[in-house]
């Protein structure tokens, strides 16, 4: 692979795409799925500052493990162990039950390296502001608070991490009342 940043950034979205390619958001237009992960890294890049590579491209890559049939050793040996190690720490345990996976995530969000808590922070401001955008087929007003209040807790054992990020996430958590 070319060693241009530029190039390798291209061959990650492009590994994202063509992984996510039959998956698709959950609002009523049923979104193409890779809009998340390139608005993640775009979030990192344009809003956060982030020119760390391996951090956008494991933004890109987040959700790989998690929702396709995308291994971390995969990640390992296409794009090498800095990248496959960030998204392994943002990947959710889908064999766990949805409220211990949901708890397990306040409780590492602390202990994560500096390159996964960035993405993470960029995931829980993407998807905030697509739920101020519009309610997931099936959710109601309920479900969409309490994961504002969930995503706050989350976020709260990220702080120290952008600054930038965290005050646009501040602002979406005193919006809707709830506490940071
Ligand atoms: N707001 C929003 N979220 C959507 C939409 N479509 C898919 N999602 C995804 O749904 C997840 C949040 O829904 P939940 O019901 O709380 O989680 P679950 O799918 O893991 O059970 C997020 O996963 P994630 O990115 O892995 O993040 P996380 O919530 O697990 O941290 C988010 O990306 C949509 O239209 N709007
Ligand atoms: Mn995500």
């Amino acid at each position: 692979m070319s060693s241009s940043s530029t190039a390798v950034l291209l061959e990650t979205i492009n590994f994202a795409a063509e992984k996510h390619r039959n998956q698709r958001r959950k609002d009523p237009d049923a979104t193409p799925y890779i809009n998340h992960p390139i608005g993640v890294a775009r979030i990192l890049s344009y809003e956060g500052g982030i020119a760390d590579t391996e951090v956008l491209q494991a933004a890109l890559l987040h959700d790989t493990v998690e929702d396709t049939d995308t291994t971390i050793d995969e990640l390992e040996s296409v794009f090498g162990p800095t990248v496959a190690r960030i998204v392994q720490e943002v990947t959710d345990d889908k064999s766990l039950p949805r409220e211990e996976r949901k708890r397990l995530q306040v409780e590492h969000a602390p202990h994560c390296s500096h390159q996964a808590k960035l993405v993470k922070l960029a995931d829980k401001l993407y998807n905030l502001r697509d739920l101020n955008r519009c309610t997931p087929t099936g959710w109601t007003a309920e479900r969409v608070q309490e994961y504002f209040v969930w995503a706050s807790r989350v976020t709260k054992g990220l702080r120290g991490t952008n600054a930038a990020l965290e005050e646009k996430l501040q602002q979406l958590f005193f919006e809707r009342g709830v506490e940071f």
